[in-house]
This record gives structure tokens, sequence and C-alpha cells, in this order.
């Protein structure tokens, strides 16, 4: 169950967190990235990054809510991507959902346009697959400025085993249960493409 949260600081406050802790990483670089955390279910309302701010310096007032489309419920300028975040809950029922521009995530999609094959790492394991001797496809989709167009992508690509997509060109959506859970599934998506562009 989703506690019920209206105030912008309240939300806000671990979404300034999780984007300081990426941002230190350097995969916020510049203004790139967003973050977004589930507020209430019925109707559905999310707590979304404001639009083009440094995301290494965010306050926790800096967040917009917006309904189950996107669009802001109170004024506000929501993430240009804050329609892609509600459609990721809408899918997948997640709570939290993480953008993040890695050069690793870039690089590999260059790489393997056609999706990115993770098999037989002990990483997998932080994804919520059952052991290592798994083989699973981290799907790439075509960018896009059109956040319904890339919404469409990412339903028909998605594989629902996997809490994550890479946008070719663009960077990296994961998602989980929560701000902490989709924070884990980024850094364990971010280990096996970085492994994978190593090896
Ligand atoms: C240089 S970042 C370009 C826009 C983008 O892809 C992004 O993640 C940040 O957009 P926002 O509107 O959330 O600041
Ligand atoms: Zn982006």
């Amino acid at each position: 169950m989703t506690a019920v949260v209206t105030d912008p600081a309240e939300a806000g406050a671990p979404l300034a967190a999780e984007a300081a802790r990426f941002a230190s990483f350097g995969w916020m670089r510049g203004t790139s990235g967003n973050l977004s955390v589930v507020t209430d279910r019925d109707p559905l309302r999310l707590a979304v990054t404001a639009s083009g701010l440094d995301k290494s310096e965010l306050t926790p007032a800096d967040v917009v809510f917006v309904d189950g489309d996107g669009a802001p419920v109170d004024g506000g300028n929501p993430s240009a991507e804050a329609a892609l975040h509600a459609r990721v809950v809408r899918l997948t029922g997640a709570g939290a959902v993480v953008h993040v521009h890695t050069v690793a995530s870039v690089a590999m999609a260059r790489r393997h346009p056609q999706g990115i094959v993770l098999r037989d790492l002990e990483m997998l394991k932080g994804l919520g697959l059952p052991d290592h001797e798994q083989e699973v496809l981290l799907p790439v989709i075509a960018n896009s400025q059109d956040m319904g167009v890339l919404g469409d992508r990412l339903e028909a690509a998605r594989e629902p085993r996997v809490p994550a997509v890479v946008v070719a060109g663009h960077g990296l959506y994961v998602w989980g249960r929560d701000p902490r859970r989709a924070r884990h599934h980024t850094e364990v998506v971010e280990w096996l493409l970085e492994l994978e562009l190593t090896v």
C-alpha cells in the first residue's frame, strides 16, 4: 500500500537524497536525469523532480506533483519526461522510477541496439532473479522526444523479469517498489552494463 503524501517537501526529501547520490556517481551530469515516487494510487499521483535543475543540488521543494499522464496537478514545471515515469508506473505497478544518463548504458545500446543479453552473473539476483543461472534481455528502445512514443516502445519491448530499459542515445530507465529498491536496481543494472562494456 502507498502512503498518501501531499506535502512536496515530504515527497521531495528522498528524491533529493537519491539524486545527490546518483549525481555523485556522475550519472546525472549537467541537468540530466530525473526521479519520481508514487504518492497516491487512487487517483494516481507522482512526485517528479522539476525540469532543468542540476540534480546534484536539489532541495526537497524541487518536486512537482503530476497525475497518471504526467501532467502537473497544482502547477509547476515537472521533468520533461514525467509522462514516461507515469507510464512506467501504470505498466509495472512500480512505486519509484529512476532515469539516469550513464555512459555505459548509451555505449552498450550503441553496441547492442536489439537488446543487451545478461547471463550467468550473481549480480542478476539483485534484480529479483532466483539465481545466477539465468539469461535475460535488457531491452533497448529507440529515443524520441515524444513521451507517448517512448512509452509505447517501452511497453512493447519490456521484459517483465527486468525492471529496466535502455533508451538508445539517451540513458537508462529503472524502477522498483520504492525509491530504495529502485536505487538498488539502478546500481545493479549499471554494474552489469559496465561489466559487459569492459569484457
Ligand atoms: C541535458 S539533459 C536533457 C533532458 C533529459 O534527457 C533529462 O533527463 C533531464 O530532463 P528534465 O526535464 O527532467 O530536467
Ligand atoms: Zn533524459
